[in-house]
This record gives C-alpha cells, sequence and structure tokens, in this order.
C-alpha cells in the first residue's frame, strides 16, 4: 500500500488535577482522557522525493516544521532511517475539523495518526506501546490520542490506563473562533497563583495519594453513568483560563442554565466549552438555545458524542 486515509478525533478532559510541577518544567497530573467523533481526516503517502510535505484546508494550520505532524513524520524518519530511504518522503494533507488551539489535542492527534500511517505505510510492525512511547516524545497528549476511548493519564498525561469505553454520552462543544488560549501560559499561570499548593514531597507518598481527588469520578466511568460522571467534572486549569476569559465563563453559565444538561466544564487548556448529554436529540436542542441565548457569530457549536476508538484507518490504497 503507498497510502492510508485515518480518522483522528479530538479529545476532552472530564477530569484534569493538578498535583504539582516537576523538575523537567511540565506539571505532574490526573486526567480522566475521552476521545470524542469530532475528528480531522489526515491522510499519508509516500513520495518519490526523499522530503515531508504537508497540505492543509485550515489557514491558521502551519504547514512548516512547526505543524505536529510534520514532527511525526520527521521523527519516524529519524528513528527509521533505513525505511524513510527504501519508501522515500511523505505527503501528508490534513482535512481539519478539529477547532485550532482549542483544548481539544487537535495538533496531537493529527501527529498521533501520522505516527500510525507511517508505521503501516513502511511496514514496521510497531505495537500501540511503541508509537504511544514515541508520541510522548512529540506531546503530552499524544500517546492518549494514539490509544482513543477512555483513559486515566497520570505523569505529564502520557502514562495510560485504560478505563471501560464510554459510548453515546451526547455532547455539545462550544468555541470562540477568535480565541485561542495558550497551554503553556494556562500551566504557567496556574503555577505563578496556586503553586503554593503543590506536593512537592515525591517521598510522602501518602499525602500525594490525599492530593488526588479522581476517585468517584473514575467509580462513575467504571459504572458507565453520565449522569455522576457529569456531576463529578472537574479542571484545575478553569482557575486560570475563565478569569482572564469572561466569554468562556459566560459560555460555561449559558450552558449550566439549560435543562437537560447534565454537566458542562472547560476541555484541557480551554477554552473550549463542553456539556454532557442523555441523548442526542437534548444535545440539538441546547444547541439550538445556546445559539439563540448568546447571538455571536464568533461562537462556533458542534454536537458529537463520546467514541471508544483512537486512530482509525478508514481506507488503503
Ligand atoms: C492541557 C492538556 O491538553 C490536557 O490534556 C495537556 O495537559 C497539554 O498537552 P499538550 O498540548 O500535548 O502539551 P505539551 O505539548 O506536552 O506541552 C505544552 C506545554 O504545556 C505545559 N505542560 C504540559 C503538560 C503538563 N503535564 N505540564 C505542563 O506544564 C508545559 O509548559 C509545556 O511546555
Ligand atoms: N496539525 C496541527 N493542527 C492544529 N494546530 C497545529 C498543528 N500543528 C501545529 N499546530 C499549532 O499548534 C497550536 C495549538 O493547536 P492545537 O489545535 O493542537 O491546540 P490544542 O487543541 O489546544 O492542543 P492541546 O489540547 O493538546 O493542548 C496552534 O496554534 C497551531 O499553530
Amino acid at each position: 500500500m503507498r497510502s492510508y486515509s485515518l480518522i483522528a478525533p479530538a479529545k476532552i478532559n472530564l477530569y484534569l488535577e493538578i498535583i504539582s510541577d516537576r523538575p523537567d518544567g511540565y506539571h505532574e497530573l490526573t486526567m480522566i482522557l475521552q476521545s470524542i467523533g469530532l475528528a480531522d481526516q489526515i491522510d499519508v503517502h509516500s513520495i518519490s522525493t526523499d522530503s515531508i510535505r504537508v497540505h492543509c484546508n485550515h489557514s491558521q494550520v502551519p504547514t512548516d516544521k512547526s505543524n505536529l505532524a510534520y514532527r511525526a513524520a520527521e521523527l519516524m524518519a529519524m528513528q527509521f532511517p533505513e525505511a524513510f530511504a527504501q519508501y522515500g518522503g511523505v505527503e501528508i494533507n490534513i482535512n481539519k475539523q478539529i477547532p485550532v488551539a482549542a483544548g481539544l489535542a487537535g495538533g496531537s492527534t493529527n501527529a498521533a495518526a501520522v505516527l500510525v500511517g507511517i508505521d503501516l505505510l513502511w511496514k514496521l510492525g510497531l505495537t500501540q506501546p511503541e508509537l504511544e512511547e514515541l508520541g510522548g516524545t512529540l506531546g503530552s497528549d499524544v500517546p492518549f490520542c494514539v490509544a482513543g476511548g477512555t483513559a486515566i493519564a497520570t505523569g505529564r498525561g502520557d502514562q495510560l490506563s485504560p478505563l471501560p469505553s464510554l459510548d453515546n454520552i451526547y455532547i455539545v462543544l462550544g468555541k470562540y473562533r477568535s480565541l485561542e488560549v495558550s497551554t503553556p501560559w494556562a500551566y504557567k499561570t496556574y503555577r505563578e497563583q496556586f503553586g503554593d499548593s503543590y506536593i512537592r514531597d515525591s517521598d510522602n507518598l501518602a499525602a500525594r495519594a490525599n492530593a488526588v481527588h479522581s476517585g468517584a469520578i473514575v467509580k462513575a466511568v467504571v459504572d458507565k453513568d453520565p449522569g455522576e460522571i457529569a456531576q463529578k467534572l472537574h479542571n484545575d486549569l478553569e482557575r486560570v483560563v475563565l478569569p482572564a476569559y469572561p466569554q468562556v465563563l459566560q459560555l460555561r453559565e449559558v450552558f449550566a442554565n439549560q435543562e437537560g444538561v447534565l454537566g458542562t466544564m472547560m476541555s484541557g487548556s480551554g477554552p473550549t466549552v463542553f456539556a454532557l448529554f442523555e441523548s442526542q436529540q437534548q444535545a440539538e436542542l441546547v444547541l439550538r438555545q445556546v445559539r439563540e441565548a448568546i447571538i455571536n457569530e464568533d461562537l462556533e457549536l458542534f454536537v458529537t458524542r463520546t467514541i471508544t476508538h483512537g486512530i482509525k484507518v478508514v481506507s488503503s490504497v
């Protein structure tokens, strides 16, 4: 095969708790990550020159080396120079549907798809843990994007433990097109404001265990109880992003006041806000109500749902 098309789903954070900072400059986290139906399509194919080329239909997405998909291809070329020499270069087409810089792991899932696609193109036969490990060198969210489904993520977000799959919880996503939140800014601001409460004593296991409060939502996920999951949603980064972005706070409040919303929260470092629903009908109704409550063409709204997979191959030629 010389060409693969892959679906690269976005993620939301059902839970994000910051435990402490780390010597490597990252933060120690406890998260629950969830793949959702909103996805980009990534096409990868071999080309005769020994170069990496990226094309994208979205004007805000760079196509040079700063694109995470480009960096994923470059990493594969460096790790597997013989395969790169044998199969030649790679052309990557990104059909972007996931809002950019939105807290939905758009770049990370594109990178994950390129790792999976090149593994297939070059017949490397890498295992999922090997792909996840490579992904971790590109970004903290990339290993989850390879695996997908529902998972607890610890460490800097790259250590994954799968949870039972959550299928068909319906979701409305809201994002202001012109608002972007920088992930490094969000973590840095959090550290400046709340760093005093970090548990830095790595030997004090009891203190670290007490610092993690994810037990109730993990139980709700294991019980597959959407109402209970929605009650236990949590994201520490809301503490810095909501005060700095009043529009995001307002959107969250509008969601919270709609009938049928099980729960609402900001995803990752934002600014996307999501709300959870029992049915697609309720989700579509609330989308229309929010559109009427906030008359602003800058606000984009999507209905989607939880899904049980990460990167998926849809065709090969
Ligand atoms: C906000 C989340 O999307 C939630 O899933 C992730 O924690 C961020 O994942 P990501 O975008 O893949 O992040 P990376 O590319 O690894 O890191 C971007 C920047 O975010 C900060 N960062 C990220 C992850 C982490 N555990 N601690 C951090 O402090 C660091 O400043 C880092 O330089
Ligand atoms: N393939 C890509 N898709 C989208 N953005 C990319 C990509 N590669 C690089 N970028 C750059 O990365 C920045 C962050 O975009 P991205 O959509 O990945 O953010 P995000 O969803 O907030 O990520 P995360 O949830 O992992 O923190 C953008 O401003 C964009 O310039």
